[in-house]
């Protein structure tokens, strides 16, 4: 690997390293490595397939000449992470004849990260995946910590597994050509990290605000470093969500339901969650656990990373909380909020009744 690699370690029962830093789609050394086997499978979105897939495809190729590469290519969005998005990737192994040491290396967003992480964790009960994050969203959050799903009509993420990724590789040239609205969403999970557990990272973000929305390297570099530094601590800790890495969750309450009423094609999942957070704030105030000054701090910074802070037109209160209740956080006895109580300090709280929700619904 070259200079200016940054490096965080996972551990854990499937430990593996995150690589940060430009030329990583180049390096073959290392994404060859990671293919155990002969057969290859590359994952990814008609968006980001022509400017990456003959890259990696060629890196891998160039370590591993007798490997069977082949590629499959979803279009771009939310609205393709489904069931049968996954059974299309399943056939796509099958038609590769993929053997148990094979690996899918999923190349793009958090889409196709979660869509090709779920085919890897099913197919043969369970297969290497190599997380090739294209999106700043994915490379500070879904690339790391082995959640992979699809979506349902009913709710986002309904059908999954835990499947830690063999490694996942972070080329930050490749942001060169993200929309700026993607560039936004991910900065809504960057935020999120300092709001529940780092109010240092919310200072140097308010600091950095400009930097980062011009795509200045070094900050970007920052960012997603200190941000995979949280989520692969909290992961390490507790990987199947069985107690803090539920923090993670903050905003995405809201968010999901969100992002299901709108059937995938409204706010994407960044923008669903910055609303979701100050929805959640405003919750944990009403609640009175937190200081609405403090809120709206939060609140400024997500707008000014030019992010929604406000439930999209047209969607139903009672129909948003119909769809929390098929939240994963939610249990028997209720919906389950991940509450704030300021900068760095969030809490998941049980049993939040859903007046209190629907009266934040409806006053947003
Ligand atoms: N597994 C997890 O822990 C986890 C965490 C957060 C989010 N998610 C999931 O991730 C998804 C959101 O991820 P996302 O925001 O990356 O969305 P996405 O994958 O849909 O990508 C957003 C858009 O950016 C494009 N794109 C990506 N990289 C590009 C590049 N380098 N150049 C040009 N275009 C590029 C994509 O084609 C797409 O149009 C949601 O499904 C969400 O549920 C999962
Ligand atoms: O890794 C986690 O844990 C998270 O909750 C990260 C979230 O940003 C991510 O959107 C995740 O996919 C949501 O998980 P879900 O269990 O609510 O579907
Ligand atoms: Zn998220």
């Amino acid at each position: 690997m070259s200079a200016g690699i940054r490096r965080i370690d996972v551990g854990g029962a499937q430990p593996y390293r995150i690589a940060i830093g430009p030329g990583l789609l180049h390096d073959s050394a290392s994404l060859a490595e990671m293919l155990r086997g002969r057969h290859a499978l590359v994952v990814s979105d008609a968006n980001v397939a022509p400017l990456h897939a003959d890259t990696v495809v060629g890196t891998l190729r160039a370590a591993r000449p007798e490997a069977r590469i082949d590629t499959c290519v979803f279009p771009a969005g939310e609205a393709s992470k489904t069931l049968a998005n996954f059974g299309v990737a399943i056939d796509a192994l099958a038609a590769l004849g993929a053997t148990r040491d094979a690996c899918v290396y999923a190349l793009g967003g958090g889409m196709v990260g979660d869509l090709a992480g779920f085919a890897a964790a099913c197919w043969m009960r369970g297969i290497d995946c190599v997380q090739l994050p294209t999106s700043l969203l994915a490379m500070v959050d879904s690339s790391v910590g082995g959640k992979t799903a699809v979506d349902l009509p009913q709710g986002k993420n309904l059908v999954g597994a835990f499947h830690p990724p063999r490694a996942v590789f972070a080329d930050t040239t490749t942001l060169r050509t993200l929309p700026e609205r993607e560039l936004r969403a991910g900065l809504a999970e960057v935020v999120k990290y300092g709001a529940i557990v780092d109010a240092g990272f919310l200072d140097w973000l308010d600091a950095n605000a400009d930097a980062l929305l011009a795509q200045d390297t070094g900050a970007l570099a920052e960012a997603i470093a200190r941000s995979c530094a949280h989520k692969a601590a909290i992961v390490e800790r507790d990987p199947f969500e069985h107690g803090e890495r539920a923090l993670l969750n903050f905003g995405h309450t809201f968010g999901h339901a969100i992002e299901a009423e709108a059937g995938y094609g409204g706010l994407n999942h960044g923008e669903a969650v910055a609303v979701g957070m100050v929805l959640a704030t405003r919750l944990s105030a009403a609640l009175g656990m937190a200081d609405a000054d403090e809120a709206m701090r939060l609140q400024v910074l997500l707008a000014r990373f030019g992010l929604p802070v406000a439930l999209p037109d047209g969607l139903d209160p009672e129909a948003l909380l119909a769809r929390m209740r098929l939240d994963k956080k939610a249990q028997a006895g209720g919906l389950r909020f991940v509450l704030w109580s300021g900068a760095g300090r969030a809490q998941v709280v049980p049993d939040v009744p859903e007046s209190a929700v629907l009266a934040v619904l409806r006053e947003a």
